[in-house]
């Protein structure tokens, strides 16, 4: 007996409830089910960062644990576009999938009536499935966060707003990044560092480059699981970043021996982190007010001038480092803080 194999195919930017189903009532109809992701070089998915190669990774993750369902992709930009490459996308796809027809009995589920018309005229078995949920990948390209329960987990990332709150120690950073997520009710990813001073029980001063290394893997790990867990709705705010462990690092250890552990392979590190981070707004709070001793500060920072001097850095190396993303200066009392703050957020996040 040949075995039934359904292919689903699509662009999948990005992959919604609507394409899983398709997908799973494909593979309960048929023994497996083919997930062909399918796109060119600056096709609709890559204009908002959905790359083929990442929808492919995606897609692969959101089945992961189902082993009816296998995923490739199938690369059309040396293919003529669609309508007019059919044929030579169909080998394509073909190859992609090792299709043995003396062993397989494909059936294309669609859910255009383009695509079974077409399919069925070239002698292909297709089932056409009606819409779900009246939702569309290009509905939720153009408002996330309006449609964000259908988006499929893995690419939420990719639609997340991540707004990064800088700037130097006891400013009011961390009650802003708190107040502001329970606001919106988005998950705050915290100073790490604090998490890892307590737990260690060092001061700011007392850090070691070993310690700085494993500061930038921590904070980055929180704030990625931040990102990836059911709390995020559409957007996440951090306390910090790498490049602020970066400001420290260089503030703290410009003079001291740097052990077993080299200013480059830091460097290194921080460099590919930074890359990965993808902010979509930076609230930079100016250093006013009087600093607070929580027992874990270096007080060097209490003088105006060193806290002053820091904060500059810290802009100067935004300004060097993330010179694109759209920033907000926070320089009044709290409150007017709080505000600015809000109304940056506003202007870049609707939640449903
Ligand atoms: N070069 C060629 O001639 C050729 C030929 C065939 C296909 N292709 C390629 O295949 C891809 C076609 O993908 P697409 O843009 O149609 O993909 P898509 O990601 O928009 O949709 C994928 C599939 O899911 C179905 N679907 C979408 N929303 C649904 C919902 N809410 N409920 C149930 N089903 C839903 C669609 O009808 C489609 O069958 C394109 O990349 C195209 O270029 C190219």
């Amino acid at each position: 007996m040949k075995k039934k194999t359904a292919v689903v195919f699509g662009t999948f930017a990005p992959l919604h409830q609507g394409h899983i189903d398709l997908i799973q009532r494909a593979k309960r109809q048929c023994d497996q089910v083919w997930v062909v992701v399918s796109g060119y070089e600056g096709d609709r998915g890559e204009q908002v960062g959905l790359t083929l190669q990442k929808r492919f990774r995606y897609i692969r993750e959101a089945f992961r644990d189902d082993e009816l369902t296998s995923v490739c992709k199938l690369d059309e930009t040396n293919l003529p576009r669609y309508p007019m490459g059919w044929q030579e996308w169909l080998d394509q796809m073909f190859a992609e999938i090792s299709y043995d027809e003396t062993q397989q009995e494909l059936i294309f589920f669609v859910g255009e009536a383009d695509y079974q018309q077409e399919l069925s005229n070239r002698g292909f078995e297709t089932v056409l499935q009606e819409r779900k949920f009246g939702i569309s990948a290009t509905m939720i390209r153009e408002n996330p966060s309006k449609y964000w329960k259908y988006i499929a987990q893995p690419f939420r990332r990719q639609f997340t707003k991540k707004v990064l709150i800088m700037g130097s120690a006891s400013n009011g950073k961390t009650t802003l990044a708190k107040d502001l997520a329970r606001y919106y009710d988005a998950p705050v990813s915290l100073e790490y560092a604090r998490e890892y001073q307590i737990k260690n029980n060092v001061r700011d001063d007392e850090l070691t480059p070993k310690d700085y290394y494993y500061l930038l893997l921590g904070q980055y790990d929180q704030t990625s699981k931040l990102i990836d867990s059911n709390a995020n709705r559409g957007l996440v705010i951090a306390d910090t970043n790498s490049l602020v462990t970066k400001g420290y690092y260089d503030y703290y250890m410009e003079t001291e021996d740097q052990g077993d552990l080299s200013g480059e392979t830091f460097d290194n590190l921080f460099v590919s982190i930074l890359a990965k981070e993808k902010w979509d707004l930076i609230l930079f709070v100016q250093p006013i007010g009087s600093y607070i001793n929580d027992g874990f500060r270096d007080m060097t920072m209490a003088e105006d001038h060193i806290r002053h001097s820091f904060s500059q850095h810290l802009d100067q190396m935004r300004e060097r480092y993330l010179t694109t993303i759209p920033l907000v200066y926070l320089a009044e009392d709290y409150l007017g803080n709080y505000e600015a703050a809000k109304v940056a957020i506003d202007a870049i996040y609707q939640a449903d």
